[in-house]
């Protein structure tokens, strides 16, 4: 059985898409996402599940710059799954006249509440946790404070915790992609009861210094061997204002020809180009789902 860190306690989001990448083996729960990285980093577990990018809110950059700048290991796949937010709220309250003084979530969770939350609760103070698990956690503890929670039905049920009203967020197509880290293996992984979305290779690229024409350049190393990207990303290097790195998302695994000759020729053009790992992609939505759309 192998063990597996994920960003907890019981009841969140990630762990849900841990369960379903991993349901047979050992669950743990760890603090925050930078905890769940040093953990895979240092072998103390088999493999991480951390959120990576959302969307309506787009890229978690914790997990994100965390990864690259300080624990880098690789990707081995990545899975989306849909994701409803919840109101909740302790049992003892009453749902129909109820007003809290405050309302606990991660900061992600909040924003993807932010149309609702400014029509409803305008008035009411916004706390952050570290996830929306560890919100509900708190309530179920703090069950005589005024205050809610933005959570799933999972959390509610873990802890007790009554749903004041459901679907909140402020799209209906809400997801969330995780991605499953390693640094004892870089062979991908299988997720089961899964739609396989297609391959992907990660690529962390930055360019030589600002001259003009280089993100062209780059692109065109991908773009006339039918590389297909699909995501492309800058993100701030950390070494001074105006100096960024990207992130290129190319559409299939690595392989002997097509991408060792794309990286060559932008090394060649003065670029450092780091692997961020190739992977599988799947998604939660069922096949019988995915055929009907
Ligand atoms: O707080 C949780 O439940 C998490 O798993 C984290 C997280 C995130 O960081 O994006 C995961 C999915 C949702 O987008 C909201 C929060």
């Amino acid at each position: 059985m192998k063990k597996i860190g994920y960003l907890g306690p019981r009841g969140t989001f990630t762990e849900i898409a841990a369960k379903q990448a991993f349901p047979e083996d050992e669950l743990i729960p760890i603090r925050s996402i930078p905890k769940v990285i040093d953990h895979a980093f240092s072998k103390t577990i088999d493999y991480a599940v951390v959120p990576i990018e959302n969307a309506i809110e787009g890229t978690v950059n914790v997990t994100l710059d965390y990864l690259i700048h300080q624990k880098p290991m690789p990707i081995v796949a990545s899975l989306s799954i849909g994701i409803n937010q919840h109101l909740l709220m302790s049992p003892s309250k009453n749902v129909e006249t109820y007003i809290p003084r405050k309302i606990l979530s991660h900061p992600q969770a909040i924003a993807q509440c932010h149309r609702y939350l400014q029509m409803h609760y305008p008035e009411v103070e916004i706390e952050y946790a570290d996830s929306t698990g560890q919100a509900a956690a708190w309530l179920a503890q703090h069950s005589n404070e005024d205050v809610c929670v933005i959570a799933n039905e999972q959390a509610a049920k873990t802890y007790g915790l009554r749903i004041a009203a459901r679907d909140i967020q402020d799209y209906d197509h809400n997801q969330t992609r995780f991605v499953v880290l390693s640094a004892k293996t870089q062979q991908p992984i299988t997720i089961k009861n899964a739609r396989h979305l297609g391959d992907k290779t990660s690529l962390m690229i930055t360019l030589p210094s600002d001259f003009t024409g280089a993100l062209h350049q780059v692109l065109s190393a991908f773009a006339w061997r039918k590389l297909n990207l699909s995501k492309i990303e800058s993100r701030p290097t950390k070494t001074g204002l105006g100096n960024y790195f990207f992130i290129i998302e190319v559409d299939q695994l690595m392989d002997d020809v097509l991408l060792p000759g794309a990286i060559a020729e932008l090394t060649a053009l003065g670029c450092h180009v780091e692997v961020l790992g190739s992977y599988p992609s799947y998604s939660d939505q069922s096949v019988s789902a995915a055929i009907k759309q």
